[in-house]
């Protein structure tokens, strides 16, 4: 996998390339130091940078290579077999630079050791044309930008031997601030003047704008791009395999220790052909899912996340329908709530074979309970995705799991967890997931966004349905631990189908999707605050 960064000087490349690399186990490399230790060599043969065919051949013949550093820490930067990881950072370094990188054989040549350098292994490439020349076909581009007055702050801060990633950091010396100011607009004139290179971002490059973003923050938004795209991988890798495999019909299904039992409430001949079936040997009955039929007792939490809610063993079913007719009637009561657009939605599936992908912002836990009884209440079944952290909590677990909860585990490719909700989409069961990943309680309070929902909606060939709740922040305030009584409103938007993105390919499809649909949860939600003011 090839992760591409660009962006202009000082934007937090390196910084998040580093420990992008070291939390991915991905190879690190920056490509400035590549033209940086090309300038070296030029100032050391004492060839003036204009002499162009010079240039070019020195930089042909310079061999440049990494020793890779403790993880996260910066590699050595080794010229013609010499450590030359300080020598490249001077200012006579950075005065020179631009101009030798400006030279089109120059480039060539990087751009070609670039490439070995990346062939067959999982690399994180900074620079400036990563996503747009080097690596047209990276799995994740991204661009990152911050303000030229940060980008200035943070370096001034950093030649004064300080980290302006410290909470606190301060500028000590104006003046440098000042002239590290020019400095850096003048070096982004020269990189987006570049003839042969010009600074820009890819179309399909992901844009992140650093200014008012840790360094943490910005690593964990790309590595869910990474793992976005490793599931993106996996998943096309796993349907060419199952387009190069006989069918299930065609093969013979393995019997399985629980295949022997009938479902509960199954018909008496049903009940008769299971056992039949563990007596000789032959093919066992499967349910709607393609599984064994689960027992009345004693099933693993994974057989709850792979069946059906319907095909769940009846004392489950019994337990889930108690408790979400009185949490219905207790919510209608303690947090009078509507739902707009609810209705449609709901009559809308009750049409079609496929369930939807429900998108919501995230504000607290009694938003997805609310859903998971309004849809129980006209007699569909919507499972909400939560992440696999809540399954340290034993009762958690159990609950989570009888309500027809989906565990992910973000931050990886969860192909896993992809599948499951695939699969229950196509039995007609919604899935419901909050793209923020976790409980946002004001609007300074941003969230990378998890695009995993718009991939499960594409391989289940089904819609993504925005949707947004105001009024929940009040039912628990910071500080409180039990929910308090408060009106709560939800509006539901239309499906979102993607032959209607006007996009076309995979990729860009899942993109615009991600992006059209949380646009829209954000576009509901402002409605919401316009017709109930005051409400959060
Ligand atoms: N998000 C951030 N918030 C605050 N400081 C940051 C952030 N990202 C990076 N920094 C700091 O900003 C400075 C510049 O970062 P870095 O060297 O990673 O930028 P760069 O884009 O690689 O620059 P260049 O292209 O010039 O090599 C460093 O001192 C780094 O610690
Ligand atoms: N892919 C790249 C990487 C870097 N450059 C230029 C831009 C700078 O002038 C110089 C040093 O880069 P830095 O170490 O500051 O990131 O190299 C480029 O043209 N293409």
């Amino acid at each position: 996998m090839i992760v591409a960064i660009d962006g202009p000087a000082g934007s937090g490349k390196s910084t998040v390339a580093r420990a992008l690399a070291a939390r991915e186990g991905f190879v690190y490399l920056d490509t400035g130091a590549m033209y940086r230790a090309v300038t070296l060599k030029v100032l050391k043969a004492q060839v003036p940078v204009t002499e162009t065919a010079r240039v070019a051949k020195l930089a042909q013949e310079a061999v440049i290579e990494f020793v890779p550093g403790a993880p996260g820490e910066a590699p050595q930067v080794m010229l013609d077999g010499k450590d030359v990881t300080a020598a490249i950072r001077t200012a006579q370094i950075d005065q020179n630079v631009s101009a030798v990188a400006s030279v089109p054989a120059v480039r060539q040549a990087m751009v070609a050791q670039q490439r070995a350098i990346a062939k067959n292994i999982d690399i994180v490439a900074e620079g400036r044309d990563m996503g747009t020349v080097v690596f047209p076909d990276a799995q994740v581009k991204v661009f990152l930008s911050a303000d030229a007055a940060a980008r200035a702050w943070r370096r001034t801060i950093e030649r004064e031997g300080g980290n302006a990633a410290q909470p606190g950091a301060q500028v000590k010396d104006q003046a440098l601030y000042e002239s590290v100011l020019e400095d850096i607009q003048s070096r982004d004139a020269q990189d987006e003047a570049n003839a042969a290179s010009p600074l820009h971002p890819a179309a399909d490059a992901t844009l992140l704008d650093s200014t008012r973003m840790a360094p943490q923050q910005v690593v964990d938004a790309i590595a869910n791009l990474v793992a976005l795209a490793q599931a993106r991988q996996a998943a096309i890798a796993s349907d060419n395999a199952a387009a190069s495999q006989p069918s299930a019909a065609e093969k013979d299904a393995p019997s399985q220790p629980a295949s022997t039992q009938a479902a509960p409430g199954a018909s008496g001949s049903d009940a008769t052909k299971a056992k039949d079936a563990g007596a000789t040997g032959a093919k066992a009955p499967k349910t709607k899912s393609g599984q064994a039929p689960m027992r009345p007792f004693h099933n693993t939490f994974d057989d709850y996340y792979d069946h059906g809610m319907r095909e769940f063993p009846l004392p489950a079913r019994c337990v889930f329908n108690v408790a979400a007719g009185l949490i219905y009637g207790f919510s209608r009561l303690y947090w009078p709530w509507d739902y707009e657009g609810g209705q449609q939605l709901i009559d809308e599936l009750k049409e079609r074979e496929l369930g939807t992908v429900m998108v919501m912002n995230h504000v607290s836990m009694v938003e997805p309970v609310i859903t998971v009884v309004m849809f129980w209440r006209q007699g569909l079944r919507i499972r909400p995705v939560f992440k696999q952290e809540f399954n340290k909590n034993d009762l958690m677990r159990w609950v989570f799991s009888r309500v027809g909860g989906i565990p992910v585990d973000r931050g990886t490719a969860d192909l896993k967890a992809v599948r499951r909700c695939q699969r229950a989409l196509k039995r007609g069961e919604s899935i419901l997931i909050y793209p923020e990943g976790t409980r946002i309680r004001d609007d300074d309070g941003k969230a990378p966004i998890h695009g995993g929902f718009a991939l499960i909606a594409q391989m289940a060939k089904t819609d993504v349905t925005p949707s947004a709740v105001i009024g929940v922040r009040d039912v628990t305030p910071e500080g409180a631990h039990i929910p308090r009584p408060h009106r709560v409103h939800f509006k539901v938007g239309a499906p979102l189908k993607f032959g209607a993105l006007g996009v076309k390919g995979r990729k860009a499809q899942l993109e615009a999707m991600e992006a059209k649909a949380m646009d829209k949860v954000f576009e509901l939600r402002a409605q919401l605050r316009r017709d109930y003011p005051g409400e959060w």
